[in-house]
């Protein structure tokens, strides 16, 4: 059996910090005091070491006394009035006190007012909002969303963090004082933030660090078989020795954080720092919850409307498509020229190619020739058979998922393929979207230390070391394909394959109409001389024969046949020979008459069918005919010279013995000397 590997320093220090119950620390910052009671508040169970001194009594005392001797009556009543809802808070004349359930515990945490001579948290909120709903968008609403709750609180920098869907994050706001460095576009790893900090947000959106070069407070009275109390709901909750840390490294001492949360899931962070310790009064700090939720209102219905926008983009990028096909551009390769530069910004992405067979059409950066025909086949493979219900191949780590590397001039990261045509036994047209490795890596403004540190419990990471960590995970990726992208690229790929597919069948009905045409000249003509074939013949001779039965209209018909053909052929050569024929076609064609339907029956003779003609008319023309014959002179050939038997239709014929006839006559033409015309009997 294999055992899992044994977790390298690096893992070890970040499950550490995964793991740490920052809910239970047992202790408080010492900007108030906590009272842990049991249920039915007839117990004090704990205490903070800071409580004796504020009630006056020795921790001995205060754990013996019951709550209703220890709490003024106010105070003890709003315990009680917890026992009917989930948490309350209570504002007295000095003091502000939280309470709330941590079964099997109802705690109270108890802060001084100092917030009395200062002018109330929520003033100017209504001039903040108003900033903020003429913004209109993200970036807009997260700048002033950080001016604003600077304004409000007095904290050295505020920032705004955005999550990506890796919880790795990015400031996208910052409200700071002159004197400090931008943070501002700077990343953080997911590491910074671990899951149970984020969950965390979800139960309790606002964390308040006062000071942290204060010494937590400890909660006494702590009885075995007892759990720990859970103070992810309160205020005073002490802070986790690395997150001291952290904090230490970037010179911070206060810092408070306020949930973006949208549709239940964290979105962003509001993060403040001071140089110092900073207070936030109890009123300040639910000035500022509301703030940050109306600007999370702002902000999530400007997404949405942004949102919108990309669909309406979208939209009419599908009308150009629709249009250009309308106006006959109707080849895919031809839309593709016109609407790639939109489509790529569209989908964020720096180079764009289609390919179809040896074709390739490329816009912006993509990569070489020899890296796109491999790619091709590769997707095709991926394709093959094809999978119902599979429309795309993309990935934001193609160093990860692609078996070889595409070109080595650009760091192509990011690939999104379409194919466009999945015809069996055709090879797929593909629209690809290509994105490079994400722009640079900035590096967190904090002060550098150590990556690691081995202690007894084993090793723990500094708090920047994770940011290395980070690099190092977002290397060789490109910016991850949005949900919203993905489905517009599908869009347009479904539209050009359709487009494509339309080409497709425009070119195959071409292709069949020219085979068609093809066929149906080969079923009629003559290869050698271009006139009708005997086929052809057959079908006028019916034609015609039908018509003088109908119409009672005489016709005729004349056999022509090349004298002595054999010898011209043994004496100048076949192609001689062929060019005799053709010569003759021609001469013959240029001196009919409308209507007269010639052409070759066989080998070295030719057929006339003279409508609407009497055997008389036909002779006469048959002599003229023969005479043009005999006197034609080429370069190429010797003289030659026709015989020429003419038939007239007699009603009850049939086209065998109408033809029978014209070749009785000619046969005697032939034996009567040749170069001769005779009328059959
Ligand atoms: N060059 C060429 N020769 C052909 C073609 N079709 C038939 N012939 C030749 O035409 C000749 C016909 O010869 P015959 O039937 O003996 O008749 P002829 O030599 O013309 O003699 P008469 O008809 O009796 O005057 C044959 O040698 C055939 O091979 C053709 O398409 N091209």
């Amino acid at each position: 059996m294999s055992q899992a590997p044994e977790p390298t320093p690096l893992e070890a220090a970040l499950a550490h910090c995964e793991s740490e119950p920052i809910h239970i620390p047992g202790s408080i910052q010492p900007f108030g005091i906590m009272l842990v009671l049991n249920a039915e508040l007839t117990r004090v169970e704990q205490l903070s070491a800071n409580a004796p001194a504020h009630f006056g009594l020795s921790p001995e005392q205060c754990l013996r006394a019951s709550p209703g001797q220890l709490l003024p009556e106010a105070l003890y009543e709003l315990a009680r009035a917890l026992l009917e809802q989930d948490s309350a808070q209570y504002q007295s004349a000095r003091h502000h006190i939280l309470a709330y359930r941590s079964d099997p515990f109802v705690v109270l945490e108890i802060e001084p007012r100092d917030d009395v001579r200062r002018p109330d948290g929520a003033t100017g909120l209504e001039l903040a909002f108003g900033r903020l709903l003429q913004q209109h968008d993200s970036t807009a609403v997260t700048r002033v969303l950080a001016q604003e709750v600077r304004r409000l609180t007095g904290f050295d920098r505020v920032m705004v963090y955005r999550f990506d869907p890796d919880w790795h994050g990015q400031v996208v706001a910052e409200a700071r004082m002159d004197e400090l460095p931008p943070l501002l576009g700077h990343h953080f790893p997911a590491s910074d933030l671990p899951a149970q900090v984020r969950a965390m947000y979800l139960k309790n959106p606002l964390r308040l660090i006062h000071d942290i070069r204060q010494q937590p407070v400890a909660l006494l009275g702590a009885r075995p078989g007892l759990p720990a109390v859970d103070m992810s709901r309160g205020i005073l909750r002490a802070v986790s020795p690395l997150h001291v840390q952290y904090l230490q490294n970037m010179g911070v001492a206060g810092s408070c954080s306020v949930a973006l949360v949208h549709q239940g899931s964290l979105w962003g962070l509001v993060a403040c720092h001071h140089g110092s310790a900073l207070t936030l009064a109890p009123a300040r700090r639910e000035a500022l919850l509301q703030l940050v939720q109306f600007a999370g209102q702002r902000l999530f219905l400007v997404n949405a409307q942004q949102q919108l926008a990309y669909q309406q983009r979208l939209y009419q990028l599908r009308e150009q498509l629709a249009h250009h096909v309308q106006r006959q551009h109707s080849r895919p390769g031809e839309v593709f020229r016109h609407c790639a530069d939109d489509w790529l910004a569209l989908l964020q992405s720096a180079g764009c190619a289609y390919l179809s067979g040896e074709r390739r059409l490329c816009a912006g950066t993509v990569p070489g020739e020899a890296s796109l025909r491999r790619l091709a086949g590769w997707l095709e493979q991926q394709f093959t058979p094809a999978l119902p219900g599979r429309s795309s191949w993309f990935s934001d780590q193609l160093e990860r998922d692609l078996p070889f590397s595409l070109d080595s001039r650009h760091a192509f990261a990011g690939l999104l393929a379409l194919p466009l045509t999945v015809d069996q036994g055709q090879s797929t047209d593909w629209l690809l979207f290509f994105r490079l490795e994400q722009e640079e890596i900035i590096n967190w403004a904090g002060a550098p230390e150590k990556d690691l540190t081995r202690t007894e419990q084993g090793y723990r990471l500094n708090p920047r070391a994770s940011f290395a960590r980070w690099q190092q995970q977002v290397r060789g990726h490109s910016p991850v394909w949005q949900a919203q992208q993905l489905h517009a690229a599908r869009d347009l790929a479904q539209d050009l394959a359709i487009l494509a597919g339309s080409a497709r069948m425009a070119r195959l009905n071409r292709q069949l109409t020219e085979a068609n045409q093809h066929l149906r000249h080969m079923a009629q003509y003559d290869a050698l001389t271009g006139i009708w074939n005997r086929y052809r013949l057959e079908q006028s001779l019916t034609q015609e024969q039908f018509n003088a039965e109908r119409y009672r209209r005489a016709f005729s018909v004349m056999l022509l046949d090349v004298d002595h053909f054999k010898q011209l052929n043994d004496n100048h050569g076949h192609n001689a020979g062929d060019h005799a024929l053709r010569l003759l076609s021609q001469t013959i064609r240029r001196h009919l008459r409308r209507g007269d339907q010639f052409g070759r029956w066989g080998g070295e003779e030719f057929l006339l069918i003279t409508p609407e003609t009497p055997a008389e008319q036909a002779l006469v023309l048959a002599e003229r005919l023969r005479q043009v014959i005999a006197e034609l002179r080429d370069p190429e050939l010797p003289p030659f010279t026709v015989s020429i038997g003419v038939a007239q239709f007699q009603p009850g014929q049939d086209s065998t013995q109408l033809i029978d006839a014209a070749d009785r006559a000619l046969y005697r033409a032939k034996e009567l000397g040749r170069n001769r015309c005779e009328l059959a009997p």
